[in-house]
């Protein structure tokens, strides 16, 4: 079985996918690609993840060609699970620390014990039941802060609550013990420290999402897209206890907001992020707002270093991650949790052209200019093929130029980034 490719004449390009979206159907078409069944030999597959992972068991005995190109790293997971993204991101904290990295340097913390400067940008989580002691140990530092629930497998919102007192979850953990479920109880769960000062636009909380094209883990090479968005609650925020489970307060998800009846169907509660940035700088100052999208680039490129060493970097592969990022009112981003399947569903116009230019920049950075997938290719894109996307991180570059990739250099590669997103 061979995928035809001949790189004297045009070849045709034969795709297959599992996703029934438009904006994808209509970039492959824009291409004059021809559709195929997975059995049939294709060039480029836009997977489910489960499909992935199966193309890549050992059992299949699947071999991919040099012409083959996948959407997804055969070990997502060790990004896109939340248990897994903070088990990641806690062993590259000590792994720098062990190191005397100034990255991994600490302070003391409001909330008691130590906190990372640089590298505090994820919620303190426990996996439950796993980690229960210390997240009991944790809690009694501070019994006045409220928590959040979340399975680790699940998405859309589903399964989600909050917790404001031990005697809940105790409640909780008993009756999914006794509820004969296995599936409740065999469930694993994280448990984070709820940010209960999110940024309020309006009096509605919200989340951004963002989203990060890797054409390669080892070395590291990233894109940001340009054209994110920001998800909006629609209804106001409010911690009081009474409204301690009324998600569409707390949830910013648009699966769980467009039940909701304040639910606004022609711009489903979404702002562009370029609109975020023009309201941050009018209300906040220009300095204020370059920091935080300096450190909104910064958290995403530390999350993509601390999977970097577990990642199984293959040449097939890309992946384009959702970021959800929520942004506290004293403007610090906290990296709430990575998608590796973000959503191609679109709600509104808007989001139709956004995805639609996501899917189209997608392929033009992830296909050698002839436009036939080649592994040997170098993954070096033409500037005009970057579209919405801009270099994040590209580690043979900076590896050309003296591969020190200390705090002080990083960072202020990280700030300069803010004008990617003008
Ligand atoms: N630590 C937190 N503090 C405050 N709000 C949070 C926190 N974690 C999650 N949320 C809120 O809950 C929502 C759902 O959380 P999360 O994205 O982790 O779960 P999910 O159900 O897997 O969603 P998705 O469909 O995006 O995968 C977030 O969009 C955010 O609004």
């Amino acid at each position: 079985m061979g995928v035809p490719v001949n790189n004297h004449d045009r070849i045709k390009i034969c795709f297959c996918t599992d996703l029934d979206k438009s904006v994808l159907l209509n970039n492959f078409e824009k291409r004059n690609w021809v559709s195929v069944n997975s059995e049939d030999d294709w060039h480029f597959y836009w997977a489910g993840t489960n499909t992935c992972r199966n193309i890549f068991s050992v059992d299949s005995g699947y071999r991919m060609h040099d012409n083959q190109m996948i959407n997804h790293f055969p070990n997502h997971y060790e990004l896109s699970r939340k248990d897994l993204l903070v088990k990641n991101i806690k062993r590259y904290r000590k792994d720098l620390e062990r190191d005397g990295n100034l990255l991994a340097e600490k302070t003391d913390s409001l909330a008691g014990g130590t906190r990372y400067i640089h590298l505090d940008f994820i919620p303190t989580t426990f996996v439950l039941p796993a980690d229960y002691n210390m997240f009991v140990e944790e809690y009694r530092k501070n019994p006045q802060s409220t928590w959040i629930m979340k399975p680790c497998g699940k998405s859309q919102g589903t399964g989600i609550f909050l917790i404001n007192k031990l005697s809940k979850l105790k409640k909780w953990s008993r009756e999914a013990r006794n509820a004969f479920n296995p599936q409740i109880t065999k469930e694993s769960y994280v448990i984070s420290r709820y940010i209960d000062n999110p940024l309020l636009i309006g009096g509605k909380k919200f989340d951004m999402r963002l989203y990060v094209l890797v054409t390669s883990f080892r070395p590291l090479k990233a894109y940001l897209f340009k054209l994110g968005f920001c998800r909006f609650c629609t209804v106001k925020y409010d911690t009081s206890v009474t409204e301690l489970d009324n998600m569409y307060v707390h949830l910013t998800n648009v699966s769980v907001q467009k039940h909701g009846g304040e639910y606004n169907t022609l711009h489903g509660g979404k702002w562009s992020v370029q609109n975020l940035k023009l309201y941050l700088e009018g209300t906040r100052g220009s300095e204020i707002t370059e920091k935080l999208f300096g450190n909104i680039t910064w958290l995403i490129v530390h999350s993509l270093r601390a999977v970097q060493p577990v990642m199984a970097t293959d040449r097939h592969c890309f992946e384009c991650y959702g970021y959800d990022i929520i942004i506290d009112n004293s403007l610090k981003p906290w990296l709430v949790e990575v998608n590796a399947s973000p959503s191609l569903t679109s709600t509104t116009v808007n989001d139709r052209i956004l995805k639609y230019k996501l899917i189209d920049n997608i392929l033009s950075i992830v296909l050698p200019p002839d436009g036939v997938p080649d592994v040997r290719w170098n993954k070096i894109p033409n500037p005009e093929a970057l579209g919405n996307f801009e270099l994040l991180i590209d580690e043979d570059l900076a590896a050309q130029d003296d591969g020190n990739n200390n705090k002080d250099k990083l960072k202020s590669s990280a700030f300069s980034a803010h004008n990617r997103w003008k």
